[in-house]
């Protein structure tokens, strides 16, 4: 069994909205929406992870970051343990940098649906539900 730990930003600008990217054709998940991030390397926090994966995927450099939920999921030959960060500080100006389409959405906008089966509960308390 494959194990993974992933961290994921939940980048939220000061109207509500929420920068949500889309995965590319060909990876797990291909084409859910998603909040930024990726693999935990070895020798590295949860932290030092989510600001190299903001910087390298969205182009933003992280300043203030909160754990928001850390949470475990089975898929059928993945553990994955996923570290989500609510980002409400950081510079410059997310954007797709790996080509991926972004875009700003406020909770209500966002559909568990879209998202891989493991960001249910993130998507249902982002929602207020
Ligand atoms: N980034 C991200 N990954 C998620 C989310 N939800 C979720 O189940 N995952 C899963 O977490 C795993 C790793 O994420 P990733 O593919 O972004 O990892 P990465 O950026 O290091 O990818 P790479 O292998 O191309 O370098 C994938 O299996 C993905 O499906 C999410 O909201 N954001
Ligand atoms: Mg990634």
């Amino acid at each position: 069994m494959k194990v993974l730990n992933i961290a994921a930003g939940i980048i939220r600008n000061p109207q509500g909205e929420i920068f949500i990217t889309q995965r590319a054709a060909d990876a797990h998940m291909a084409n859910k929406k998603e909040f930024p991030g990726g693999k935990i390397e070895a020798g590295e926090t949860p932290e030092q992870a989510l600001a190299r994966e903001l910087d390298e995927e969205v182009g933003i450099t992280v300043t203030s970051a909160q754990l928001f939920e850390k949470l475990d999921y089975q898929y059928p030959e993945l553990h994955i343990t996923l570290w989500f960060y609510l980002v409400e500080g950081w510079e410059g100006e997310p954007w797709g940098k790996e080509g991926q389409p972004g875009d700003w959405l406020m909770p209500q906008a966002l559909n568990a649906d879209d998202f891989p089966p493991a960001n249910q509960p993130i998507v249902a308390r982002l929602r207020g539900e």
